[in-house]
């Protein structure tokens, strides 16, 4: 079964809208994973928009669950604007703080709206070969966040990735279109050449009750969908409990 990792930066940004701890991260946390889900995902980033490394600390410290941190590794140390936050002590001492199961690194810049692109790993495979290996030796297992390109998943076998996270973005925005099939047949392919090359196989970024179960039914061997923003959505309407069920349905 494909596992189901919930994505908490909307709830952090929820919660960093008021001077307060309401909603709790760690407690929907919580909520979700005695629902049923396999794991909780976080995206720390250096504005400190919504997960903040004090969430990092604290939920790396509690989850008895597969916790994967999602981020740019490049991205540096960066002081916090407010009180009783902590700094932002760059993304790679995150992880050395946390030791995470998982780590999916991902190449957005500070000032992106959200995560809308791949690696280049022509272009950053050098200087990404040895924060990988930092990762490993920690213990940590490593995924990078890739489009569908054959080549470039080559590559992220090539400098030491355990797995890739197909970035499903295009794919949701085609889905129901006349592109959806051209666009899947993408993703099939490079899941085949995930499976070829021996990365596992993880995907996230817009996916949702609509689109998850034909991506996970048509893809090769999909360990891992990591999901936040639609989940946060239909759990408002549908409640955590019958949300996360709904969402483990598309994955069976
Ligand atoms: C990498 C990815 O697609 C998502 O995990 C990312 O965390 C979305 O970031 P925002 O929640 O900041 O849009
Ligand atoms: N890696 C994808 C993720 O964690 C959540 O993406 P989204 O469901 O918020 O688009």
């Amino acid at each position: 079964m494909t596992a189901l990792s919930i994505n908490l930066n909307k709830i952090a940004l929820i919660r960093n809208s008021r001077d307060t701890e309401y909603p709790s991260v760690v407690l929907h946390a919580v909520r979700c994973i005695t629902a049923g889900a396999h794991g909780i995902t976080v995206h720390p980033r250096p504005d400190q928009r919504h997960i903040r490394a004090d969430d990092c600390y604290e939920l790396a410290s509690l989850l008895d669950v597969e916790f994967n941190i999602e981020g740019n590794p490049f991205a540096p140390a960066c002081k916090s604007d407010r009180r009783y936050v902590s700094d932002y002590p760059g993304f790679m001492e995150i992880i050395r703080l946390t030791r995470p199961a998982q780590c999916t690194l991902v190449p957005d810049t500070d000032s992106q709206l959200t995560s809308d692109h791949g690696f280049d790993l022509r272009k950053d495979g050098d200087r990404l070969a040895p924060i990988i290996a930092e990762l490993k030796s920690l213990g940590v297992r490593v995924s990078l966040f890739m489009d569908p390109d054959p080549a470039q998943i080559r590559l992220a076998k090539d400098i030491g990735a355990d797995r890739i996270e197909l970035y499903t973005g295009p794919y949701a925005e085609s889905f129901g279109s006349l592109h959806q099939d051209s666009v899947l047949k993408q993703f099939i392919a490079a899941s085949d050449v995930a499976a070829e090359v021996g990365l596992g196989l993880n995907a996230g970024h817009d996916l949702n009750l609509h689109n998850l179960f034909l991506f996970k039914n048509s893809v090769h061997k999909l360990l891992e969908v990591s999901i936040g923003h639609a989940f946060t959505v239909d759990a408002i309407e549908l409640g955590i409990d019958n949300c996360i069920k709904s969402y483990l349905n598309c994955l069976r």
